[in-house]
């Protein structure tokens, strides 16, 4: 496949309905995509180095690529594979770029996750290719809304494309372009060693979210889309409280392993929540959507909220959003990793407006972003530069 010079891709972040950490733990987990999306710009250039400019997090790095040739020197003649991280890697570039075992510092996993899959995507090569890759995301980083995972596919599939292991399949008069079910798979399988070196334990739920979008049911490492799924409503809060996805998926699995038998029916019971709710909103869909429909999906959030407090991923931010909505009739829970970070709210058919405007200004109030989303975005896309709105485009090609 003929390499690409330059190309531009997108790719959605995600909430999390239901399934958020028991996912991790091989329970079932219920994701949708969002309509907001990380974007990246990658150029091809004779400058014998490679550059990764990260506007959102402030990190611009550039490196000459034959001094990052020799790290791969321990696997000679080895092809690296898609589903298994190569950790004597991961620990000479953590040596390389001076990142401390354990480090969670925002820039450092980022650099990393991109240098990781960059020499392994160009292992092959008998000489480095010379790029410029600019990212820049809509999404809050490290909110709980798939920021890394959205990051992970995007860097996945421009330097797949790049590589030209996958196919650049925008044509000159298309806008955005999807790539093969195959190629998704690879570009998944990709983003996921991606995502294990931001978040250490990652489940493959948000980076499977960000290659495919739409509403995913995710278990056990198998993917499959919600085919009836009813049009919902959803508010997103965002409190604004910085946390770690990777500090806290290790503090759930600390919590089980110091008391599995109190630990282990919650996972079970949030299982159960999730299961619970694809049949509501499959029978939402086919028969149509009832007030105990609405009635039975709010239950499960609140139930599902205090499941989250026990495992030991709630905030005081969070108990605080749950009370201004729940004062206005309104139900809400943690989405993603939890810890601060972001909450989604239900909204139904019979909430008035001027609730939902009394709710995020109150929610505002206190310091917090709130907007209502639009969720069933597509998953990863290849797009022409017309495509892209101008202040997109100005970002990316601006570094
Ligand atoms: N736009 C971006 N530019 C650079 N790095 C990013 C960007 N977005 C995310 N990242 C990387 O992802 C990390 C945040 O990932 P983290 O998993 O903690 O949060 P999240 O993915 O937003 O939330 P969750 O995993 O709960 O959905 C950042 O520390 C950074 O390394
Ligand atoms: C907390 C978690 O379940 C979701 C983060 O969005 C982690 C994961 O599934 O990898
Ligand atoms: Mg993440």
């Amino acid at each position: 496949m003929a390499p690409v010079q330059e190309c531009f891709i997108s790719a959605p972040g995600k909430s999390i309905l239901h399934g958020e950490h028991a996912v991790v733990h091989g329970k079932l987990a219920l994701a949708v995509s969002l309509n907001l999306r990380t974007y990246l710009r990658l150029e091809v250039t004779s400058a014998a180095e490679v550059s990764i400019s990260l506007p959102n997090i402030d990190t611009f790095m550039c490196w000459n690529v034959r001094v990052l040739k020799p790290l791969l020197s321990h696997r000679e003649g080895e092809c690296r594979s898609s589903t298994d991280l190569d950790t004597e890697l991961v620990r000479r570039l953590r040596e390389f770029t001076a990142i401390a075992d354990g480090s969670t510092d925002t820039r450092s996993m980022a650099v990393l996750a991109f240098l990781y899959t960059y020499l392994c995507v160009f292992a092959d090569s008998e000489v480095l290719p010379s790029l410029k890759v600019c990212v820049w995301s809509e999404l809050p980083t490290g909110a709980g809304l798939g920021s890394s995972a959205a990051y992970s596919v995007c860097v996945s599939a421009a330097l797949l494309t790049a590589r030209g292991t996958i196919s650049s399949p925008l044509t000159q008069s298309q806008q955005t372009a999807r790539w093969s079910e195959q190629e998704l798979e690879l570009i998944n399988n990709w983003a996921f060693q991606g995502e294990k070196i931001i978040h250490g334990n990652p489940s493959g739920v948000d980076n499977a979210v960000g290659t495919w979008g739409g509403f995913l049911r995710y278990h056990a490492g198998k993917i499959s889309p919600l085919s009836r799924v009813p049009t919902l409503r959803i508010l997103l809060t965002n409190t604004k409280v910085p946390r770690s996805t990777k500090l806290l998926v290790s503090r759930v699995k600390d919590r089980i392993n110091q008391y599995p038998s109190v630990m282990t029916p919650v996972l079970e019971s949030v299982d159960a929540v999730s299961q619970i709710c694809e049949r509501t909103l499959a029978e939402m869909a086919t028969e149509g959507a009832s007030a105990e429909h609405y009635s039975m999906l709010e239950d499960l959030i609140d139930i599902n909220q205090h499941h989250l407090n026990v495992l030991g991923v709630g905030h005081t931010s969070l108990n605080t959003l749950c009370h201004v909505t729940l004062a206005h009739g309104l139900h809400s829970k943690l989405t993603g990793a939890g810890g601060g970070g972001c909450a989604i709210t239900l909204l139904t058919p019979d909430t008035d407006e001027s609730v939902v405007r009394d709710v995020m200004e109150e929610l505002k109030q206190v310091g917090f972003d709130c907007w209502e989303t639009s969720i069933g975005a597509p998953g990863v896309l290849m797009h022409s530069p017309t495509s892209l709105t101008h202040s997109v485009l100005e970002i990316l090609t601006k570094y």
